[in-house]
């Protein structure tokens, strides 16, 4: 096998190895990209991009449908099969433009999965790549769930390439993509059911307008279940059955059961130990200029990274960090920014900062600011009956220690309150401010009503 020397190698093509690779290769360095699954990874081909594209037509039918009696006239209903067909044209021909798009920039690309032969070596099918630099972004990969029957089971990518909707569903988990993949299904026209081993559902949302969210989807159909891990899944004829609960004792009959039980980062073939790379938590252990503890020469990005959020926003900062410590030496830390997050069901609810749990553990002294919105104009204009709010201000800074966000445009205003957060803007002058009206940024005002 014939050896191809580089500066740098990148492990994965998402928005972390991506960047990686382009910011060096800009930066004149030579690089290799290397890539098992489709050039972009699971943000433009299975995550929210996808996700995103199916999730603004459920938006557009409830809006429509919650509109009826203020002039628009009829019903809308989401069609799979055409939605199915739109969304390909977000995803069908991207891996190949985006590997041709490296390739005319003078990356060289390689399609087989890389694994380490050395601390500085990487083999990607018949290819033997050595480098002063390797950088690990393989992303991550759904939780296997070790219980009888798990081979039944299908994905998240699996949900967002269905050509036709089944009739029945269930999700295994209460996180974002149960919640997400549930509204979508509910949405256009199935009967869906999650199936969660806790009482707590989505847990990095505040408990509050989570219960608010989920009795609004409840009104749409969903069937929640609570303390109810997964014991077993049977065929039944063309049917799954899902048994959960400690004993197997409660069954859920479905056409399709989604393993929505979180992600873990896909190490298990990169063979570390060849690679000199230690783990931690499962992910890659770095420090923080997101340099491996164990082999200087290698970097990681993105959801390979177990300690932050596994986020397409974090992966590109980390990734940034991580370009700028290859092309001018280990000397840049990631900064611990607030990382604003939002889940894309209809209503999206949408958090920055501490919990209102967290900021009482840590012993602060706060005022908890909150309400039910769907009486404001911006609501009741659009039909919309689910929204809310909390805020947690600092008793001496007036200054925000947490935003969580529920209706309409959440993911845009959490961005505003990410904003006062990150530069310190006070209460007080966030109120004050000038802000376009009528909108959902203006609507800020009346929080502190
Ligand atoms: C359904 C879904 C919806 C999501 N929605 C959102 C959202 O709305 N907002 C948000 O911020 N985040 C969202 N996320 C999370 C977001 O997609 C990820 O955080 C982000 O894509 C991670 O980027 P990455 O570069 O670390 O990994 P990835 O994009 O996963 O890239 C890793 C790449 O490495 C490749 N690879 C793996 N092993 C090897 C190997 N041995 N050799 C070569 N290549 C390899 C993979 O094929 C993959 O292409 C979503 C995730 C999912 C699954
Ligand atoms: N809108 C967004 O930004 C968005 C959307 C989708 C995914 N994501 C990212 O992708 C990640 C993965 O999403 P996810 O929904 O799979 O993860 P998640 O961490 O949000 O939820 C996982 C759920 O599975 C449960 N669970 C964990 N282990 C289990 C087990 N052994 N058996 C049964 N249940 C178990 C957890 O209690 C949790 O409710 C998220 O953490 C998020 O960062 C983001």
């Amino acid at each position: 096998m014939k050896t191809r020397k580089f500066d740098v190698i990148v492990l994965g093509s998402g928005v972390a190895g991506g960047h990686v690779a382009t910011r060096c290769h800009k930066a004149g360095l030579s690089v290799a990209l290397v890539e098992s699954h489709g050039f972009g990874g699971t943000c433009p081909l299975h995550g929210c991009e996808p996700k995103k594209v199916m999730a603004d037509a459920a938006e557009t039918v409830e809006r429509f449908n919650n509109a009826s009696g203020s002039g628009p006239v009829g019903s809308a209903k989401l069609d799979w099969v055409e939605l199915m067909r739109f969304k390909r044209t977000f995803t069908d021909d991207l891996p190949d433009k985006i590997q041709k798009h490296y390739e005319k920039l003078g990356i060289h690309t390689f399609t087989a999965a890389g694994i380490f032969a050395g601390p500085n070596t990487i083999v990607s099918g018949n290819s033997r790549l050595e480098a002063s630099h390797i950088c690990i972004a393989t992303g991550s990969t759904p939780r296997e769930l070790h219980i009888p029957g798990s081979s039944l089971l299908s994905s998240s990518n699996d949900f967002l390439a269905m050509p036709t909707l089944p009739e029945r569903i269930a999700f295994i988990g209460g996180g974002f993509i149960a919640f997400e993949m549930a509204h979508i299904a509910a949405a256009a026209g199935a009967h869906v059911t999650i199936v969660h081993r806790s009482q707590r559902f989505l847990k990095k949302f505040d408990a509050d307008l989570v219960k608010r969210l989920a009795e609004h989807l409840e009104k749409m159909g969903v069937k929640f279940y609570q303390n109810c891990p997964p014991h077993s899944i049977e065929k039944d004829g063309s049917a799954l059955v899902l048994k959960a609960g400690e004993d197997g004792s409660q069954s859920f009959a479905a056409d399709a059961i989604f393993n929505a039980a979180g992600r873990i980062p896909n190490l298990a073939d990169l063979d570390l130990p060849t690679g000199n790379i230690d783990t931690h938590k499962g992910g890659v252990a770095v420090n923080a200029c997101m340099q491996s503890l164990s082999n200087p020469s290698v970097f990681a990005a993105g959801d390979v990274i177990a300690e932050t959020m596994p986020l397409t926003p974090v992966a590109s900062v980390e990734a940034e960090v991580v370009a700028k410590n290859i092309i001018e030496g280990p000397i840049h830390e990631i900064s611990k920014d607030v990382t604003p997050f939002a889940l894309f069901t209809y209503p999206p609810l949408a958090g920055v900062g501490m919990l209102e749990e967290e900021a009482h553990e840590q012993g602060l002294g706060f005022d908890v600011i909150h309400g039910d919105s769907a009486g404001w104009s911006e609501y009741q204009r659009i039909g919309q009956q689910c929204a809310g709010f909390k805020l947690l201000v600092d008793k001496e800074t007036r200054q925000l220690l947490g935003a969580h966000v529920l209706g309409d445009a959440a993911e845009e205003t959490i961005n505003l309150f990410a904003l006062a957060m990150r530069k310190k803007v006070d209460v007080d002058e966030l109120r004050s401010m000038l802000w376009a009206y009528p909108s959902f940024g203006y609507a800020i005002k009346y929080m502190f009503r």
